[in-house]
């Protein structure tokens, strides 16, 4: 993990020094300043001539605004290297993430998927502001102030060193032995409290419909005190860990001065020179205090950055042929599945089991099955979010391996079966698929789709809000706005997903009927459940199982004996003819 760390904060590794340097800079002026103040005040009790001081004075003056300034541009670039590391990230974390919508995401929960991109990512940013920067100049600093101590007094140098070795290693290391299982369950037990919250969020209907709602609340209250238990005791085991550290600074610097005045009463070190070197102790400390932090920080962005890490690593459902691709597949062209079988990981069955399929240009096929039949699985396929276990998809007579999985979907697109509605206008929706649609094209498409009516009676027109997910309209035009999308985008081939979803049966097949009506001359296929207007498909394709069971047209399925035929019978009115 700490080389793949490394790898990402490489390009602003000139910042990172930057702000090390900087950082350096700020404590040693720190340091500098107080020596230099010692030494003035000890010297200007014996009243030496003006000019004896006027060298301290300009230092100490020259120290203290030096601070300042370093400080500034430490944190300015400790902060630019962080926040440019974060984008990358962030960024990385997105690109691995398309490619595994929409198979590859059901591993996530999706307020866990949130907590890893927002909370978790932002650990890089402490990674280098609260422990890369901080250690580095804690060991610079700490090493020149044992350095400056054995040059005026190599005992008080001895006393120093083992003060800050404690303070700065000991107590650290001590750290990380007892809050290491702590830091590594924290950030897991912030993604299960956001999960419960999005939980209660979006299912609090459900909820209040069954009763369950003081039980959601109730897990969600125990998942909330698990966190704060583990907070308190990070907190806990921070605050000991700072405490100690400042005790041993308190030892340290009185150990110190207790050497140097003895050092004094022998001889060895001038009377002036006892604060200096008491003080320099004293300050050394100030940049290894926060390691104490530093670690835990340390700890618990490890855990972080182990989350984001996997989700990078995730393999994506589909592998795509990168530099090799073929160029984009151009229309007319066929698309065919041959011997087609897809099982999903950790399923004892294929959920699709040796199709074959074949799309010439204009042809349409409607498949249709019981629910859990593979109908929807083997779209996701024909898009290329799927791979198949065996069998392939051929687009243009090559595999579709072979092509850019969006270069596929350029081709060959649709409505699936959860389309998602963004929380903008019905009009801002639509042009998802094509952004300089016009309205009247944006109306035309709503036609076909049914919905040109409900929209123009809508006070706000195009400009009318669909909500989150589509949660102010209902569910059958929700299925319906993504189907002008999906027609508005003019694919070649388009794929249909239940498109007559959640309809009355009387406005499903009028839809049923546009919708043929209107993909003439175009590949089509329909997943449907209902089989008004199937007569004018080229062929029906009935799935059983995963396996295809029947083929053929309306007309000769209808007449054969056979689980088509049942559909029929079971689809048509009592009192209706044949
Ligand atoms: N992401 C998945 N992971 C594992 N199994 C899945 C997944 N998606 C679907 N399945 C399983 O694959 C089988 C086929 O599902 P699929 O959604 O293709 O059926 P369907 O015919 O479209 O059903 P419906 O008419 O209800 O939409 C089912 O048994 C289903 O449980």
């Amino acid at each position: 993990m700490l080389r793949r760390i490394a790898g990402l904060l490489r390009p602003h590794l000139a910042r990172l020094l930057l702000a090390v340097s900087a950082s350096v800079a700020t404590e040693l002026a720190a340091l500098a300043l107080m020596g230099t103040a010692a030494w003035l005040l000890a010297r200007a009790a014996e009243q030496p001539p003006l000019a004896a001081l006027s060298l301290a004075i300009v230092g100490v003056r020259a120290f203290a605004t030096g601070r300042g300034v370093f400080r500034y541009a430490e944190r300015l670039a400790s902060h630019d290297a962080a926040l440019r590391a974060l984008a990358t990230l962030r960024g990385k974390v997105y690109d691995s993430l398309v490619p595994l919508a929409p198979s590859g995401l059901p591993a996530y929960r999706s307020a866990d998927l949130l907590s890893r991109m927002v909370n978790d990512v932002e650990a890089v940013q402490d990674v280098v502001v609260r422990v890369l920067v901080p250690v580095s100049t804690a060991i610079v600093v700490a090493g020149v102030a044992v350095g400056v101590c054995a040059v005026l007094l190599p005992s008080a140098a001895v006393a120093l060193a083992a003060g800050l070795a404690l303070a700065g290693l000991v107590v650290p290391l001590l750290m990380v032995a007892t809050a290491r299982r702590t830091a590594r369950r924290l950030a897991p037990a912030r993604a299960e409290l956001a999960a419960h919250h999005t939980d209660l969020l979006q299912g609090s209907a459900d909820l209040a419909v069954f009763g369950a709602t003081a039980t959601a609340l109730d897990s969600a209250e125990r998942a909330s005190a698990r966190l704060a238990r583990l907070e308190r005791r990070t907190a806990l085991t921070t605050a000991l860990g700072g405490a100690a550290a400042m005790l041993i600074q308190g030892v340290t610097t009185v150990a110190v001065t207790v050497l140097a005045l003895d050092a004094r009463s022998s001889g060895g070190l001038a009377g002036v020179m006892v604060p200096v070197v008491a003080l320099v102790a004293l300050i050394s400390f100030e940049p290894v205090l926060p390691l104490v932090p530093a670690v835990q920080r340390l700890l618990e962005s490890r855990a972080s950055l182990r989350r984001v890490l996997a989700v990078l690593d995730t393999p994506a459902p589909v592998a795509e042929p990168g530099a090799a691709a073929l160029p984009a597949p151009s229309a007319p062209v066929t698309v065919e599945a041959r011997g087609l079988s897809v099982r999903y990981p950790g399923a004892t069955v294929d959920a699709v089991d040796g199709v074959d399929l074949t799309l010439t240009p204009g042809r349409r096929v409607a498949v249709v099955g019981a629910s859990g039949s593979g109908k929807s699985t083997l779209l996701a396929c024909l898009m290329r979010f799927i791979e198949p276990s065996a069998g392939t998809v051929l687009l243009g007579g090559r595999p579709v391996q072979e092509y850019d999985g969006d270069d596929v979907r350029a081709v060959v697109t649709g409505v699936t079966q959860d389309a998602h509605l963004f929380h903008t206008s019905i009009r801002e929706n639509l042009r998802l698929a094509r952004p300089d649609a016009t309205d009247d094209e944006l109306l035309a498409a709503l036609e076909t789709a049914r919905l040109r009516d409900w929209v123009e009676s809508l006070p706000a027109g195009l400009d009318t809000l669909v909500g989150e997910s589509g949660g102010q309209v209902s569910g059958g035009q929700r299925q319906r706005l993504a189907l002008a999308r999906a027609l508005l985008a003019d694919p070649p081939i388009v794929l249909l997903d239940e498109p007559t979803e959640g309809l009355d049966p009387r406005t499903a097949d009028e839809l049923m009927t546009d919708l043929l009506a209107s993909t003439r001359g175009r590949t089509t296929v329909v997943v449907t459940h209902r089989l008004a207007g199937l007569d004018a498909v080229d062929e029906i394709v009935v799935m059983e199982a995963g396996r295809v069971v029947q083929r053929g047209t309306h007309a000769d399925l209808v007449a054969a004996d056979g689980p088509y035929q049942d559909l029929w019978w079971a689809s048509r009115p009592v009192s209706s003819p044949s």
